[in-house]
């Protein structure tokens, strides 16, 4: 049977890749998904393959994404290979955007959101701590803190404003199959 997908999301800085690899370190039969970005690849974080417009454009063209979107200023990519692992029974886990998942539970009726939040000041702190980004665009990012988880999905809500391990304890917990 083929196994569930799960998107991580919530406002940028919320630590979603910190717990996404929280989780995979813990579960070795968790597939994360490697996101192709058109963001250079010396900018650091996750692991992910950076890709210029040009390719992006030929790549969603060719069919090599199964989900794509655009925020921030960039394109990001779910490669079409997710299915294969779904398939073969290992569950996946992606970094998301709240924009997107309309779109993504359509096509993966069984997919499973975690919603990562914070308190806002918290967010401020741990982007300016993780120093990716300038102001202007930690200024724009906050911006978008607020948006909001449509109706109607399976929704896991997480609080991520105190202690890593408590917040990967109930990631891992979302992350577990369904038991018939
Ligand atoms: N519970 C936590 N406590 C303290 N720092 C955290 C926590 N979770 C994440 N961080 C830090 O916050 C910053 C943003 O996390 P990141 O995983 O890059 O967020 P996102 O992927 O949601 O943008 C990173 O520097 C990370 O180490
Ligand atoms: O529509 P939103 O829910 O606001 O999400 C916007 C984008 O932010 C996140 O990306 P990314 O993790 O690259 O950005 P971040 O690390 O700065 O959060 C997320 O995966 C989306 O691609």
């Amino acid at each position: 049977m083929s196994a569930r997908l799960h998107a991580v999301v919530g406002p940028s800085g919320v630590g979603k890749d910190t717990l996404i690899d929280a989780a995979a370190a813990r579960m070795p039969a968790l597939h994360r998904v490697r996101r192709v970005i058109t963001r250079p690849e010396a900018a650091g974080g996750e692991d992910f393959e950076g890709v210029s417009e040009a390719e992006f454009d030929r790549r969603v063209a060719a069919g090599h994404f199964v989900l794509h979107w655009a925020a921030h200023g960039l394109r990001y990519g779910i490669p079409a290979g997710v299915r294969e692992v779904l398939e073969a029974g290992r569950p996946a886990v992606f970094n998301g955007s709240r924009a997107m998942l309309e779109p993504a539970a359509r096509l993966f009726p069984g997919l499973r959101v975690i919603h990562v939040t914070a308190e806002r000041a918290v967010l401020a702190e741990r982007l300016r701590a993780r120093g990716r980004e300038s102001e202007a665009q930690i200024a724009a990012r906050l911006e978008r803190a607020a948006l909001q988880i449509p109706d109607g999905l399976d929704v896991v809500e997480i609080d991520n404003s105190g202690p890593l391990e408590e917040a990967a304890d109930r990631l891992v917990a979302a992350l577990q199959p369904v038991r018939a």
